[in-house]
């Protein structure tokens, strides 16, 4: 049985809400009933790790309001944490644990090793940082985060002037030399392989003595979103990101603002609970959904209604209802043909939905998410059908037909995605064990007991 590493570094923010494990694996529930369920949820990923290390490179202390706690956010702060950053926690208001001071280091220091776990924005976002701080540091994480790509921040950080040892294979580990400055200008990176590796150079290219005028060369970019999310976290703390053109990213050397920041709920995270909905019957509402976001999660709004939810907006709160059951006594979900180049991390949830479905779905777009935790294409392919599914690979995405499932094992490969999944799957079939649902305390330690919650 494979169980993700973990341990938290000086935090326990979980109390009793650690996800289970344990040599059995968890015995996904199954829904009894339809579900009539109101949850909140911790925040989001994506904004906490910006935000932390935004925060870590203004020009004062900031404040981060009910930031998420979990594995890739503790490794954001550790790893910041020794490059000289330092974290007060103050008691929260958000309900998921505390609100966190960050003051940024008066000098950056290097002279130490970061471990990235298996975080993509941890090892995507720090190393520009890692650039600016004096000394070397080497930059390591699991087994699993060997097999992620890295060639754009490798080539990039040496294309703006920065001296990194690696054994070039374009990946994990390597070692950046930093001299306290980075010089930055013009550069061209292929970033079909991650957005990360755009964003992980805008945060820090405002602290870039000549700035950063940055061109993507290759045919694709994935997760445009998260891009813009980058560009609106820099926008808000005062650092303008112009776009000359598609592709091309252009910032001043500057300050980064010191700001107090309400980290918005992890609406990815979202994705199992309300894909629940549709597979359990009854409703899911999710309360503080942002009225305006750059987060990608916010697209399954229109994504479920695709496959045949109801979607109502009322207030601060998204409800997602199950389609009426089909005259046939189906569940009344519609296959869907989507391109979800833009919605990489939402896929193995859909895909979960999809294999409920009254007819065939095609995903495409997102040959990039072979080098998520997991190469997810396979992964997916493998667990539904070791369960009866009828799922193929494609060059760039999956073909889904739906087919009688039955119960067995369900690996995780310590993706907190594939966890999720597989509860999904079990909510409609039972004896479905997954065995590493302490994976998803990358990005959700309290899965289990929120779909506890969830099953009332
Ligand atoms: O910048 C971010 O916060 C993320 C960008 C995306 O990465 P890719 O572009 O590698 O898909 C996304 O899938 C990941 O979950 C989070
Ligand atoms: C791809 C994901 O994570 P990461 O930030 O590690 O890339 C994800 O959360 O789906």
């Amino acid at each position: 049985m494979q169980v993700s590493r973990y341990s938290a570094p000086e935090f326990d923010p979980y109390g009793d809400q650690r996800p289970v494990e344990g040599d059995g694996g968890w015995h996904a529930p199954v829904a009894s009933a339809p579900l009539s369920a109101h949850l909140s949820l911790p925040g989001s990923k994506s904004l906490t790790n910006r935000e932390l290390v935004l925060a870590a490179l203004a020009d004062g202390p900031s404040v981060l309001h009910a930031p998420l706690w979990s594995r890739d956010s503790d490794l954001m702060v550790e790893g910041l944490r020794q490059l000289g950053t330092r974290f007060e926690r103050i008691p929260g208001t958000g309900g998921f644990g505390d609100d966190l001071r960050v003051i940024p280091a008066d000098e950056l220091l290097g002279s130490t090793t970061i471990d990235c776990g298996l975080a993509g924005t941890v090892m995507r976002f720090l190393p520009p940082v890692a650039a600016l701080a004096l000394g070397p540091t080497t930059f390591d994480g699991d087994e699993a985060a060997y097999r992620r790509p890295m060639r754009g921040v490798i080539d990039g950080l040496r294309g703006v002037g920065v001296d990194l040892d690696d054994d070039g294979r374009g990946t994990l580990p390597f070692t950046v030399h930093g001299f306290g400055r980075v010089e930055g200008g013009e550069l061209a990176i292929d970033a079909s392989a991650s957005s990360q590796f755009v964003s992980g150079l805008l945060l820090s290219a405002p602290r870039f003595e000549r700035g950063l005028d940055l061109t993507h060369s290759g045919e694709r970019l994935p997760s445009l979103p998260h891009i813009e999310m980058t560009i609106d976290a820099l926008a808000r703390r005062g650092v303008a990101v112009e776009q000359p053109a598609v592709g091309r990213w252009r910032i001043a050397p500057g300050p980064i603002a010191a700001r107090d920041v309400d980290i918005e709920p992890d609406l990815s995270n979202a994705a199992p609970f309300l894909v629940g909905a549709l597979v359990a019957g009854g409703s899911v509402t999710i309360s503080g959904w942002p009225a305006d976001t750059t987060q990608v999660g916010a697209q399954l709004a229109d994504l479920l209604t695709r496959f045949g939810a109801r979607v109502d907006r009322d207030a601060d709160r998204l409800t997602v209802h199950a389609p009426p059951v089909a005259e046939s006594g189906g569940r009344g979900i519609r296959g869907a043909d989507l391109d979800l180049s833009e919605a990489g991390e939402l896929v193995p949830n859909l895909v979960a939905l999809a294999a409920f479905a009254d007819g065939p779905s095609e995903f495409t777009g997102i040959g990039h998410i072979r080098h998520h935790e997991t190469d997810r294409l396979a992964a997916l392919a493998a667990e539904l059908n070791g369960l009866g599914g009828r799922v193929t690979e494609l060059e760039d995405g999956l073909r889904i037909e739906p087919a009688p499932l039955h119960g067995g094992e369900w690996k995780a490969y310590a993706d907190h995605r594939m966890a999720t999944t597989g509860a999904i799957v079990g909510l409609a079939v039972e004896g479905v064990v997954v065995d590493d649902i302490g994976s998803t305390s990358k990005t959700l330690p309290q899965f289990t007991a929120l779909w506890e919650q969830m099953l009332g």
